[in-house]
């Protein structure tokens, strides 16, 4: 049995804190308790930290090195940004340390949580809250103690050498780590390559180039062989960073570390240029997607302005999620329609794409369409009666819906010779996904890598780290792995494209009904910001004509 409602973390356990009953944890009269989702319920159940306190507060921790090594011994450090480095090597366990330094303000309380919603009622129970991440006064490793290393996976994101960088810098001059290598070309790289040793100096510059100095790589998760490796090289703190598959990736290797009893933190940093990590408030990367991405809009919409009857069609990533697609069209107001796989559309008929696209080419003599990768999936694959396939890593390859749509509207057009298009196809998706990082996805990502390594040096492991309602938060995997973020095409930030574009919403009355029964419906509810069981303003808020309700 794992970690059921065990005390959390020790000398970072609130004084208050109760321990929750996981047959009941959520006190009466809560949403919860009122028949909402429990979250203790499931497959993870008995793997979950859950906190319980007062009105409804429930604390989902990560675990922490001691839950499994309880004889751990705590190491004390005044941090060398306070101006000093002196390291207490011989701190016996849950000793509380007298406060050496004047500038104390710099750790994070013990206490601190950070919560999952803000938006609540008078009578909202407190809900679900994350640990805040920070540093910690005290640590769980010394300096010449930590072997650590750093990997990437997955597709290429901007931000991804920023990370690294600001990994090997802070654990350098923070918490005076010199030991820290780089593993070559994703997961695989753990047992078939060479590391790299990473240093200030091998990765000054790095944050002003696109894609990973590591290399990275989909499929070649084979836990026993990377624990292995982290036990053979003696790796005692292991940053991931990768999206949904890459954490999920790095939620087995925890459990394995775990459960071989090594002392070593699993740590999960979240990368995805698709935004689709559940729970966290964006992911590095996609700021500098969107802003990208305008060139491009850009680009079509002088080609389409310039011609008669011109369309541009510009394809944008999002596998399974149209959040760069939504945020690219509302940023750049020049586009007439943003298709999405969230969002089902049809061509033919009333009310279908073909005759919004004529409408729109009468009304204004060009259009920009705007489709993100994963969009008409369906559709596609039913007029060219296509096998799935999949990438090494299991995702489902896609068709390519940009040439796909574009060949549709020129055959549509052809049908009507008094009625001449010019389209031009824009396919700019790995330009986007190949540069360097912006400004402010610099800042995030640095700020991901200090949280990620504080955690790691305060002896929490089986985390991701993110914001959460703009505070850093540590994650347990779970959390992060058991759902995708989609856009929510029933809440108001999709009304809003609705609004900007004034396209139809091309959905059958079919597509509704099913909507209110499926995952995404479910999720919605998850996303929305008001607590599982409270009845929700945003649910439904946007219509098909696009108005969106004030508020
Ligand atoms: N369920 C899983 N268990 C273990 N490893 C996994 C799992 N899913 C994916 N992985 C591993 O994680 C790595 C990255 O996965 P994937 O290619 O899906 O990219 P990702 O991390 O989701 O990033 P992105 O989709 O943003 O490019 C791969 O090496 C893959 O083998
Ligand atoms: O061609 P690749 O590298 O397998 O990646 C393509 C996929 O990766 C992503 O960029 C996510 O990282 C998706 O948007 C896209 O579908
Ligand atoms: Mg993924």
């Amino acid at each position: 049995m794992e970690t059921v409602g065990t005390a959390p973390a020790p000398l970072e356990a609130p004084v208050k804190k109760k321990l929750l009953d996981l047959k009941n944890p959520f006190p009466a009269g809560t949403a919860a308790a009122n028949g909402a989702k429990a979250s203790p319920v499931g497959k993870w159940a008995m793997k979950k930290k859950l906190v319980g306190g007062d009105a409804g507060y429930v604390l989902e921790d990560v675990p922490h090195l001691t839950d499994f090594l309880p004889e751990l011994p705590v190491r004390a450090r005044v941090p060398r940004v306070l101006g000093v480095s002196v390291w207490d090597t011989d701190v016996p366990k849950l000793t509380f340390l007298p406060t050496t330094c004047s500038l104390r303000q710099y750790f994070v309380n013990p206490d601190d949580t950070v919560t999952q919603k803000i938006v609540v009622h008078k009578t909202s129970p407190r809900g679900t809250h994350f640990r805040r991440a920070g540093p910690r006064q005290r640590v769980y490793f010394q300096s010449d103690e930590v072997n650590a290393a750093i990997v990437t996976c997955g597709g290429l994101c901007p931000g991804l050498n920023t990370v690294v960088r600001e990994l090997v810098c802070g654990l350098y001059d923070m918490y005076g780590v010199t030991s820290i290598v780089g593993i070559e070309g994703g997961y695989k790289g753990f047992y078939s390559k060479n590391t790299i040793p990473l240093t200030p100096k091998s990765v000054n510059d790095i944050h002003k180039r696109g894609g990973t100095v590591l290399g990275t790589s989909r499929g070649g998760h084979d836990t026993n062989k990377i624990v292995d490796c982290l036990q053979d090289r003696g790796i005692n703190q292991v940053y991931i960073i990768g999206g949904d598959g890459t954490q999920k990736g790095a939620s087995v290797i925890y459990e394995e570390v775990r459960r071989r009893g090594l002392k070593c933190s699993v740590v999960g940093v979240p990368k995805t240029i698709d935004n689709d990590i559940a729970v966290i408030d964006k992911s590095f990367g996609f700021d500098t997607a969107v802003e990208e991405a305008q060139r491009a809009i850009d680009a079509a919409h002088v080609e389409a302005e310039s011609a008669e009857n011109g369309i541009g069609v510009v394809k944008l990533m999002g596998r399974n999620s149209g959040f760069i697609a939504m945020y690219a069209t509302l940023a750049s107001r020049d586009v007439d329609c943003c298709l999405i796989p969230e969002s089902p559309f049809y061509l033919e008929g009333k009310g279908g794409l073909l005759e919004f696209i004529e409408r729109r080419l009468k009304e204004n003599g060009h259009m920009v369409i705007v489709v993100a990768e994963g969009a008409g999936q369906d559709l596609i694959a039913k007029s060219m009666n296509f096998v799935d396939t999949q990438d090494a890593s299991g995702n489902k390859l896609l068709l390519d819906v940009g040439l796909w749509l574009s060949q549709k509207i020129k055959d549509h057009f052809k049908k009507k010779p008094n009625f001449p298009i010019t389209l031009k196809y824009i396919d700019p998706t790995y330009m986007i996904r190949a540069v360097k990082s912006n400004a402010s996805d610099n800042v995030y990502c640095t700020l991901l890598a200090h949280s990620a390594l504080h955690g790691a040096m305060a002896g929490y492991t089986g985390f991701t780290v993110a914001p959460v309602n703009g505070r850093h938060a540590y994650i347990p995997f779970y959390r992060i792995t058991e759902k995708q973020n989609k856009v929510v095409i029933t809440d108001r930030m999709w009304a809003r494209v609705l609004c900007s574009t004034n396209q139809p919403c091309f959905l059958s009355h079919e597509d509704v009904e099913n909507m209110k029964h499926d995952d995404d419906h479910e999720h919605h509810l998850h996303n929305t910001q008001l607590l599982e069981g409270e009845s929700s303003p945003a649910k439904n808020s946007s219509n098909c004509n696009g108005s969106v309700p004030a508020g």
